[in-house]
């Protein structure tokens, strides 16, 4: 299983939004601003729907990759950090209860 992470393509998508490098394809869509690159989310989302419903694995993950790397750059361009969203992840799991299985350990307190 690979080791990359969402945080480390996040902050690839940081470096690479603030260049000017026009061979850039997150910075021409960060240019575009956010009505652009929401709509490039929204293409990647119905591909991603079209493969879990007609496509093989491979073809599904390659579909969830591009829409996660929409989507970091949607909230890129927004000003929101993927931090939040993991937080709101997180917060959302504590509530189930649920940390240990997420092989993470209770966040303790009363
Ligand atoms: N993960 C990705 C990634 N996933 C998808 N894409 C691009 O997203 C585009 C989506 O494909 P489409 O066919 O829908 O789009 P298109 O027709 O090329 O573009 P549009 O004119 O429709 O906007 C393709 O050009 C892909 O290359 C990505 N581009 C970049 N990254 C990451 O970002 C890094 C920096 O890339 P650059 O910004 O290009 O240097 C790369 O090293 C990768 O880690």
């Amino acid at each position: 299983m690979s080791d990359f992470t969402l945080a480390a393509l996040d902050a690839i998508v940081a470096a690479r939004a603030g260049s000017a490098d026009p061979a850039s394809y997150t910075a021409r869509l960060a240019a575009g601003g956010v009505s652009r690159a929401s709509k490039k989310l929204g293409e990647e989302a119905v591909e991603t729907v079209i493969a879990a419903l007609s496509e093989d694995d491979k073809a599904l993950a390659g579909e969830a990759a591009d829409l996660l790397y929409h989507l970091l750059v949607v909230l890129r361009i927004r000003g929101v950090p993927l931090a939040s969203v993991m937080a709101e992840l997180e917060g959302r799991t504590a509530q189930t209860g649920l940390e240990e299985k997420a092989g993470r350990p209770a966040s303790g307190g009363a």
